[in-house]
């Protein structure tokens, strides 16, 4: 694994999908050791790359390894479909994580599935609030320990895709959006509250990626991850496929 430290976050790139899914797991563990009394807040991501990752850490080491008791799941984004849909990113952690794992389920918080996405969006904000112990994001006391995200090949990040009026959010945490180019009408994690993070972690692998990864990093305005900061770092956990090409 190297590592280089650039201006829109450290790198961290491993030889193949298994070694990287291995060296964020390990890394994952690592985090969750620094404050051994307190919750360990996560947001996780949907997609496919993600479950490379969820099925490794159902497995050992690292069902062993990790300390369910406290760790709390968020979601980064899902679609606004019922939670038993093949399409719900929670169903996939449920089925791929959540049920193989001692995590008590007071733990878990998926995004609701029920009434309008604007109802969802504003009671899922509420949770994390209360979580939160405030209404507002304070610098300092981030919300999570720990937000994973992917990438999509056209810049987006958990449901912030091109041109959206999301991208435009402020003030609320979560919100809901209808993007253009992908199915379901979704909820995502704003870009304020993706902030509030100890870390981001940019998990990609494929070369198929490469692109986005290098115009991403390159601020490129018309990709949403672009504009994803983080209160506390910014990593990238990236294959060697999916790495952008070393600056000059
Ligand atoms: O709900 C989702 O699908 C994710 O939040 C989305 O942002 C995903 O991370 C990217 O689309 C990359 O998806 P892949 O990992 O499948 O390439």
């Amino acid at each position: 694994m190297t590592e280089q430290n650039t201006a829109t976050g450290a790198l961290h790139i491993s030889a193949t999908r298994d070694s990287l899914m291995h060296d964020l797991a390990d890394w994952l563990v690592k985090q969750t050791l620094q404050r051994p009394e307190a919750p360990f807040r996560i947001a996780l991501s949907g997609g496919s790359t993600p479950q490379h990752l969820y099925r490794l850490m159902t497995e050992e080491p690292y069902v062993s390894r990790f300390p369910w008791q406290r760790m709390q799941f968020f979601l980064g984004d899902d679609r606004f479909v019922p939670h038993d849909h093949a399409d719900s990113n929670y169903g996939m952690m449920r089925r791929l994580l959540f049920s193989r794992v001692p995590v008590p389920a007071e733990n878990i918080f998926p995004m609701p599935d029920k009434g309008t996405a604007e109802q969802a969006a504003k009671e899922y904000e509420a949770t994390l609030k209360q979580i939160y112990r405030g209404d507002a994001l304070q610098a300092g006391k981030p919300l999570f320990d720990v937000n994973l995200l992917g990438l999509g090949t056209d810049g987006h990040t958990a449901s912030l895709f091109p041109d959206q009026p999301v991208l435009q959010e402020r003030t609320a945490w979560v919100a809901p959006c209808v993007p253009p180019v992908a199915p379901h009408t979704r909820l995502t994690l704003t870009y304020p509250a993706i902030h509030a993070s100890r870390y981001v972690i940019f998990l990609v692998e494929g070369a198929d990626k490469k692109e986005a990864v290098t115009r991403v990093r390159a601020q490129d305005p018309a990709c949403p991850a672009s504009a994803v900061t983080s209160a506390g770092d910014l990593i990238w956990f990236l294959d060697q496929p999916a790495a952008p090409a070393p600056q000059n």
